[in-house]
């Protein structure tokens, strides 16, 4: 949980944490009255020390870690080995810190001196009709609970707040039970069959209770009889309570009490009957707003007592339906807050006049979820617990804050926790709340002691301003989150509207207020009111819109611009793909070209073929022709040398030069004619060779593959020759073999002629056993039998 910084730069070994500081401890209980009836003081924050159990001492948890130095101040010495001391001993916080409260009970303090000195002003208040608050904070096992309820024999402060108010009430309570605290702050009243409703519930309750009392009686365990809280037990000055004694005797006044838990920001009622049976899963309640800024449990269970015997039935039961939760749930009961509210309303010829509401309200441990090591359900369960009690402390900050800054009005998270936001209204100046602080002086738990009263040094700095509150009509006013009315006669706060707005409050889902309680004039003058604001929404919201549809537009823009952007790219992938596409058909198309140039230039080569001996033929000649025409120009030269030089009788000589000269140049002209032919001549012959030696070139590579295959198909060849000699020889073998046996059978034959020759002249021959020999000698394979039967017919030599 986090806390406000308490650190104290200034002391040297000891933190003093003194809320009062800037009052003095008189002015604490003193209240500043306001103009208006409103009256202010800071917020009652007292300290409770619970003595040690034995199973402590023989822990050796008695370490002087508590010590009270006067009502008003405590000291906490931190033991060694908790996580202060090992902190001051890294230079880090105190071992030493110093507490003042508005008032310090001992170990040996009793629970009626506690009562005296803690809720006897707000029992008066309560019973003044006005409201009032009593929360206990502290750590498990610390003592709230004892505080609140206490024993049978040592009754706590709930039981003496009971028994205070019927004293009070004596021969003025009013019997019927149609009069109902409705809402928060407001009255019903009840028809004949709403009050039969109301009488069965309660005698359910009482019927219940009473089953349990004969079964505990039965087994031995009677407490029942002594669960009361006696008169004698609980003993103060009845004529101290009221502010106006007077009063109490004209007036009549119903107590309608209700008892319910936050267990995981959930509310349960204590006082529904079905909790008892085992297997009905618990409903949780909703905490909704009356119209006013009150928050109230929906559809809690109130009942109407009319003794303390019947207030002390109602808060067994509670307690008992309580702990079977808490058992069906596998938990603690001191992991939920629970809260006992009693209602008193002052009723003047059965009419409602004054309704003052009593909360006592028992704290769920505040140990941190890293000390109590929790996991799955338990961390939520510790998280909500330690939520609530966070936003509780934030709660107070924020309020202790604002007023510390007049001008500060920062929020207050009244409404992040369904505790903070049940206890709005007390803190908003509805009534008077007090906080009793409990702890142990166990070593082992110091450290969460410790924050205890760190979070209480805030309470305490809290300073309440309570209204008085007449009960002028039933007609709840709005009010917002601060506590100020939204509607001041009959018209709405503006300025409080717009605040309220903006928080998002009308929309939420749990604050459902009933309009329908307003009178006709507030309700056409906040029908006027909320049109105006609607127009003002409207218009706000067609802003909004414009500037909406302008982003928007912004953002299609940008959309468009990217879209394009990128379109082009694409557009631009694709023409490259589609250059590169073309470019490699093109190059595809010019191998084509080339390779069909090279085959026709090859056909054209094969067709113009010309043998080796023709082509050398050729050559010769070309070469014959080359001599001439080296010849011819030689004698050209020779020519052009005699016509160079002059004659003496040149006219009689120019004819025959002329004609010469003719000649040589027509003889020239057609030499070179010729040569140029030879020469054209030559370079396509010279073609024709290049071609040639290439087509000779590939026909030696063919000739030789065809070779490597010839030498190949060869080798097989030999292979295949060598094994039909192998073969052929085999055959001969078998040939020679079957001659041999042809012999033998011929001789075979031979002997059996013989032999019958022989045995025709002896014995009568038998057809069986010829038969079987001439199989036998016929058989080749049976040779084996041959020769028994050889054997068997040589026996008997007759
Ligand atoms: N002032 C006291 N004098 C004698 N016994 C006390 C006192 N305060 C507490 N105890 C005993 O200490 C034990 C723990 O007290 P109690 O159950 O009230 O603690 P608690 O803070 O309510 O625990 P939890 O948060 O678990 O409900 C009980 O046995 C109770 O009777």
């Amino acid at each position: 949980m986090s806390m406000i910084n308490l650190t104290n730069e200034d002391s040297d070994d000891m933190q003093t944490v003194d809320m009062d500081r800037t009052c003095d401890a008189s002015t604490l209980s003193q209240q500043t009255d306001l103009p208006g009836g409103a009256a202010q003081q800071t917020m009652r924050v007292y300290l409770r020390v619970r003595p040690f159990s034995k199973e402590e001492l023989s822990d050796k948890e008695d370490q002087d870690c508590v010590e009270i130095e006067n009502s008003q101040t405590v000291t906490l010495n931190a033991p060694k080995g908790s996580a202060t001391m090992k902190s001051s001993e890294k230079g880090i916080g105190m071992s030493l810190h110093k507490f003042s409260f508005s008032q310090i009970f001992g170990p040996e303090i009793m629970q009626s001196e506690v009562f005296e000195a803690t809720v006897k002003s707000q029992m008066t208040d309560f019973l003044d009709g006005k409201n009032a608050l009593i929360f206990s904070y502290g750590v498990t096992n610390a003592g709230k609970t004892y505080t609140i309820q206490g024993t049978l024999k040592q009754p706590g402060i709930l039981p003496r707040v009971l028994d205070a108010t019927f004293q009070y009430i004596g021969a003025n309570l009013y019997e019927g039970m149609d009069l109902k605290p409705y809402l928060r702050n407001d009255a019903q009243y009840l028809d004949s069959d709403q009050v039969k409703q109301e009488s069965s519930a309660k005698a359910d309750i009482f019927a219940s209770v009473k089953e349990e009392c004969d079964r505990l009686r039965v087994s031995g365990l009677d407490s029942c009889s002594s669960t009361r809280p006696s008169s004698s037990s609980l003993s103060y000055n009845q004529t101290e309570l009221a502010s106006n004694p007077t009063e109490a005797a004209s007036s009549q006044f119903a107590l309608w009490v209700a008892f319910f838990e936050i267990y995981n920001e959930c509310v349960y009622d204590l006082l529904q009957p079905s909790l008892c049976s085992k297997s009905k899963k618990r409903a949780s309640l909703r905490v909704c707003d009356d119209g006013a800024g009150n928050a109230y449990v929906k559809d809690l269970r109130w009942i109407n007592i009319h003794t303390l015997g019947e207030a002390s039935k109602v808060l067994q039961f509670g307690n008992k339906n309580r702990s079977a939760a808490a058992t069906k749930m596998n938990q603690s009961s001191s992991r939920s807050h629970s809260i006992f509210t009693m209602k008193l309303l002052k009723i003047d010829d059965r009419t409602v006049t004054r309704i003052s509401e009593f909360s006592l309200c028992d704290l769920a441990g505040s140990e941190r979820c890293n000390k109590t090591k929790t996991f799955g359900e338990r961390l939520k369960e510790a998280g909500n617990i330690n939520n609530s009690l966070l936003i509780l402390g934030k709660c107070m900050t924020a309020l202790r804050n604002n007023q510390a800054d007049g001008m500060k009005n920062s929020y207050i998270p009244f409404r992040e926790s369904k505790l903070t936001k049940l206890f709005q209204a007390v803190f908003c100046g509805k009534g008077k709340a007090s906080m009793i602080v409990n702890i142990n002086q166990c070593a082992s738990t110091y450290d969460e002691t410790l924050h205890v009263m760190k979070f209480s040094a805030v309470a305490k700095q809290v300073v309440q301003v309570i209204r008085d509150k007449p009960l002028k009509s039933l007609a709840p006013c709005l009010v917002g989150r601060d506590g100020k009315p939204l509607v001041k006669n009959g018209v709405i706060d503006t300025q409080a509207l717009e605040s309220f707005l903006s928080e998002n409050e009308l929309l939420d889902e749990e604050d459902e207020a009933d309009v329908s309680l307003l009178s006709q004039n507030e309700l056409a003058n906040m029908i006027e009111s909320l049109q105006t604001k609607l127009v003002a929404e409207r218009k706000k919201n067609l802003v909004h819109e414009i500037e909406i549809r302008k982003e928007m537009g912004d953002a299609m823009q940008q959309l468009i611009m990217e879209s394009e952007e990128l379109r082009n790219r694409q557009v631009e992938e694709l023409k490259e793909g589609f250059q590169e596409k073309l470019e490699n058909t093109f190059e595809m198309y010019k191998d084509a070209i080339k390779k069909h140039a090279y085959q026709s230039a090859m056909n054209n080569l094969e067709d113009n073929y010309v043998p080796v001996d023709d082509f050398i033929a050729e050559q010769d000649k070309v070469e014959t022709l080359k001599q001439k025409v080296s010849e011819l120009e030689c004698l050209t030269s020779s020519i052009r040398g005699l016509c160079a030089v002059p004659t003496v009788d040149q006219s009689c000589q120019t004819q025959p030069y002329k004609s010469t000269e003719a000649a040589v140049d027509d003889q020239r002209k057609r030499l070179y004619r010729e040569k140029c032919a030879i020469e054209s001549i030559c370079e396509d012959k010279q073609q024709l060779i290049i071609s040639l030696e290439k087509r000779l070139k590939d026909l030696t590579g063919t000739l030789q593959k065809v070779r490597d295959g010839f030498l190949e198909k060869s080798c097989e060849l030999d292979d295949l020759q060598r094994k039909s000699n192998d073969q052929r020889k085999s055959m001969e073998e078998i040939l020679r073999q079957n001659v041999e046996k042809g012999r033998e059978i011929a001789s075979l034959k031979a002997e059996l002629a013989k032999f019958s020759q022989k045995s025709s002249v002896f014995l009568k021959p038998k057809h069986g056993l010829l038969a079987n020999i001439r199989e036998a000698v016929t058989s080749p394979r049976k040779s084996s039998t041959g020769r028994l039967l050889r054997k068997t017919v040589s026996t008997p030599q007759y």
